[in-house]
């Protein structure tokens, strides 16, 4: 489980993220929703340990361990892992080694490819020259290598064409235990019962909610995460009455 408990962070001298508190239980993906500069990517970067993000305040646990002050090596290690927006470019290292340094272990390269459509680009240097939607296939296959418990996505629709959100969105289904339908041997609640994996979801879209199961969706505006509800509803809300109509019912709460 992935509980934060009133979390402030500090970025280049700014409080960005202000008293947030969360929790994701064993087998429940939530998305998160907000405007541009709302904090979105902070708040995934900050529970992936980039030290540039400084916590001032409350603590993160991570498997009922504290890990607010851990490296980001020692948090995969844990199970956590994510999906960049804009993940660097490495001259040097190709897709293959990355893959393997992802897994820890013996994982058939070509066969894990092959689910993200991506073989023909596993002796290419990482994101050299890949378009936006090979970058998704590259931060997923990474993923799927590592396999982690705790998955974290920031704008996984963005820049994929519309014939291959299907395949990035059915593999986020796979990676964190959501695609599986009822079978008569199977009942749907105890599929659901079974998941383990979590997952948090940055979409500014929601195309993702047509592939992914999720079980929650929340808002970040400016700093301040709110509208704790079903993320269609959220969706709708914000197509209608824009984020700060949105979240005014918290606002005014507090
Ligand atoms: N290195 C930095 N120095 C100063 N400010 C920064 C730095 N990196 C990010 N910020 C600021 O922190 C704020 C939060 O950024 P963040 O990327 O978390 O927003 P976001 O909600 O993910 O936005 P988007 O939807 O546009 O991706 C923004 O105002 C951004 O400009």
């Amino acid at each position: 489980m992935l509980l934060i408990e009133d979390l402030q962070v500090e970025l280049a001298g700014q409080v960005i993220l202000k008293h947030i508190d969360l929790e994701i239980k064993w087998g429940e993906t939530h998305v998160l929703f907000g405007p541009n500069g709302s904090g979105k990517t902070s708040l995934l970067m900050t529970i992936m340990g980039y030290p540039q993000y400084k916590v001032i305040g409350g603590r993160i646990l991570f498997k009922g361990v504290d890990i607010t002050y851990m490296p980001i090596n020692e948090r995969a290690r844990l199970g956590i892992g994510m999906s960049y927006q804009r993940p660097p470019t490495i001259h040097g290292l190709r897709i293959r080694d990355i893959v393997g340094i992802c897994a820890r272990r013996e994982v058939p390269v070509e066969d894990l490819a092959r689910r993200v459509d991506f073989e023909e680009f596993l002796d290419r240097d990482v994101n050299a020259g890949f378009s936006g939607g090979e970058i998704k296939r590259s931060e997923l296959l990474q993923l799927l290598a590592q396999n982690p418990d705790l998955m974290l996505f920031d704008e996984p629709e963005s820049g994929v064409d519309l014939e291959n959100i299907a395949l990035v969105g059915n593999t986020i289904a796979e990676l964190l235990q959501k695609e599986l339908e009822p079978t008569l041997l199977k009942s749907r609640l105890r599929m659901m019962r079974e998941r383990t994996k979590m997952g948090l979801i940055i979409t500014h879209t929601g195309y993702i909610l047509d592939y992914v199961e999720v079980d929650k969706g929340q808002v970040l505006y400016d700093g301040v995460l709110s509208c704790s509800t079903n993320p269609r509803e959220i969706l709708r809300c914000i197509g209608e009455m824009g984020y700060e109509e949105c979240v005014r019912c918290t606002i005014d709460r507090n």
